[in-house]
């Protein structure tokens, strides 16, 4: 595996791989856990040994609001490096802030409506960070394909969207993929943020996907979905959540607040609060 940080070692290294066949990023942040191997693992399913896999971490400041973690996010760059050695990574693409920021970068991607609300809402700015390094990072590697996973199921919407609207081709947008969300043995959805919580608040945590499918039966079995949520937040505060984010049903797709059914697919959306950590989980509600 080569590690290259800076953005010309990174454009010699993909034209090389891609000689060899097709070329799948997988774009993260680092503190790799259990969630990201799966998409790599994915990603290999789909160039096949003859393609690439490309990874990057990186801790992109953009996307984090003033008062949020980006000081005390999690960097471990060794250890990550050593797991997706491992796991057969063909290229690590970890820039330096000034590789991915020079002096004077003064360009923001906004994407509305999918992004309005949710996270959107309680993270204002978030998804522009995000739409702009993403979209800097498919310029930078060029893949055919690119992965992420559905735990963070409005930036993947919101990266679609971008996707399509810009007309990028590296990746298109039909070939932005989807991974299930990966969870812990007793349901909690792994998230590096998990490393903030100790072990009282970590075991209060699984109180989120408990929670979350109680309502989802409730609101698949047909009661009225306001009191079904404002019970799902109540449930969630009783078990050590200090405070809920939103908790919201949505139309899957375009991310449309329901406050009821609809005869296509579904979402229920929650981010809340426990401890340091901002926890965020979806999950599908058949209609
Ligand atoms: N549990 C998971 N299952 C599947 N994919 C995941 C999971 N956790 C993260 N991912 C995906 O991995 C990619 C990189 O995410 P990131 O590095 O932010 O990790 P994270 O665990 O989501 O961190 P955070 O705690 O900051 O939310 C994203 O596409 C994200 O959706
Ligand atoms: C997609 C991403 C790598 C952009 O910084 C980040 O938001 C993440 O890790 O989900
Ligand atoms: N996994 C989403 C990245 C973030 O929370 O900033």
């Amino acid at each position: 595996m080569q590690t290259v940080s800076t953005l010309d070692p990174l454009r010699s290294a993909v034209a090389q791989l891609r000689e060899r066949g097709p070329v799948a990023l997988v774009p993260t942040m680092g503190a790799l856990h259990a969630g990201h191997l799966t998409l790599v693992r994915k990603a290999r399913e789909r160039v096949g040994q003859q393609g690439a896999v490309v990874v990057s971490i990186f801790v992109n400041p953009l996307q984090f609001g003033a008062n949020e973690d980006l000081d005390a996010y999690p960097k471990v760059l060794e250890r990550d490096s050593e797991l997706l050695l491992a796991e057969g990574v063909d290229l690590l693409w970890a820039p330096v802030v000034e590789a991915m920021y020079p002096q004077g970068f003064a360009t923001s991607i906004a994407v509305s409506g999918v992004s309005n609300g949710l996270c959107g809402a309680s993270r204002p700015g978030h998804f522009d960070g995000v739409a702009t390094v993403v979209c800097k990072l498919f310029n930078q590697v060029r893949p055919d394909m690119a992965l992420f996973g559905e735990k963070d199921w409005q930036q993947l919407a919101v990266i679609r969207r971008m996707a399509t609207d810009l007309d990028l081709a590296f990746p298109a947008a039909g070939q932005i993929f989807g991974v299930p969300t990966v969870r812990e043995a007793d349901g909690l959805a792994m998230s590096s943020r998990n490393a903030y919580l100790d072990a009282e608040q970590r075991a209060r945590a699984v109180a989120l996907p408990l929670a979350m499918k109680d309502a989802i039966a409730a609101i698949e079995s047909g009661k009225p979905i306001a009191p079904t949520l404002a019970g799902l937040e109540a449930e969630l505060l009783a078990g050590g959540f200090h405070q809920i984010d939103y908790a919201q049903l949505c139309d899957a797709a375009s991310l449309a607040p329901l406050d009821t059914p609809i005869p296509g697919p579904m979402r229920l959306l929650v981010a809340a609060r426990i401890g340091p950590a901002r926890l965020i989980d979806n999950m599908a509600v058949t209609p």
